[in-house]
């Protein structure tokens, strides 16, 4: 792994490939300096992210991989206005104005509103005119979940409050996706076809996506461009273009073959226990 003392690499080398061809401009580019907190206990201030530098171009997918507690949530809240104490700037470029986009955000927990209907929780993020749009009725759709639009979100299994989760973070129709693990604890099958979901879900309106896993494979799978984090404080120590066409996602041999090759990158980066990145907890059934 590389140590704290050497200069940030941006790795590729033999794995570098150029981006898809349908990835566009740059959206934003992240510049965080310093983020710290303070840690309750000892009353002591800690530096989380060090000169965390990264850019996100329309269309892209990239997935952001680091050890558990290293601040991958943290650099998440920051992009989307969550969290303003820091030092650094995050520069819209594809905005009047360098304003905040239009941003969808999906967490861990997917936090739907027990009280309401499933349809109810979609509607809340939108205006009343794009309530009657038919928005809505398309990302039901688009998510499987147009029988039980009336049912209350506490009465859902996971699976399907999850893909509530996906279909209220798109209805916005955001230019830029945030999602934090988004597929965290569910059992592997169900996983599997949440990440083909969103791939569906994401090519009716190719918004920019960047997403936290702990699943090398599910990065493998979903995104074009992997970044790495270190921990103590996350610096960003390499970054890799996966190169598997859109098109061909879904092959399993072509993706298993692409993970096998990303995981000698990434034991390179974490070691062979890969501790708290690739956490079994968080990575069921995928390495
Ligand atoms: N509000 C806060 N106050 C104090 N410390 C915090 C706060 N939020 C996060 N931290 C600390 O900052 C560090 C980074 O947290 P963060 O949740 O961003 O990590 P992460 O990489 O997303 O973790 P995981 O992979 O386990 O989800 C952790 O040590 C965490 O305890």
């Amino acid at each position: 792994m590389p140590s704290e003392d050497e200069p940030r690499a941006r790795q590729g080398t033999s794995d570098e490939m150029p981006s898809p061809p349908d990835v566009g401009a740059p959206v934003v580019e992240i510049r965080i300096d310093r983020k710290s907190f303070v840690d309750a206990g000892s009353g002591r201030e800690r530096l989380v992210l060090d000169r965390v530098e990264l850019s996100l171009r329309r269309a892209e997918l990239v997935a952001l991989i680091g050890p558990s507690g290293c601040g991958k949530s943290t650099l998440l809240h920051i992009v989307a206005g969550l969290d303003p104490d820091f030092s650094g700037r995050i520069h819209w470029l594809a905005t009047e104005y360098g304003r905040r986009p239009r941003l969808g955000y999906v967490f861990q927990n997917p936090r739907l509103l027990p009280w309401l209907t499933l349809r109810g929780n979609i509607a809340l993020v939108l205006h009343a005119r794009a309530r009657k749009d038919g928005r809505i009725e398309e990302l039901l759709a688009a998510t499987d979940l147009t029988e039980s639009a009336d049912v209350h979100a506490n009465r859902l299994s996971v699976g399907m409050q999850r893909r509530a989760a996906l279909a209220r973070a798109f209805v916005v129709d955001p230019l830029l996706l945030l999602m934090d693990e988004p597929f965290v604890s569910l059992d592997a099958p169900t996983a599997e076809q949440l990440r083909h979901l969103l791939l569906d879900v994401w090519d009716m309106r190719r918004p920019t996506v960047i997403f936290v896993t702990h699943d090398l494979r599910e990065a493998t799978l979903l995104a074009d461009r992997i970044v790495f984090l270190s921990r103590d404080p996350a610096r960003v120590i390499g970054e890799v273009q996966v190169g598997i066409p859109r098109d061909l996602r879904r092959d399993e041999v072509l993706v298993g073959a692409r993970h096998g090759e990303l995981m000698r990158l990434f034991k390179g980066f974490y070691g062979e226990d890969r501790d708290g990145v690739a956490n079994p907890r968080h990575a069921a059934g995928s390495e």
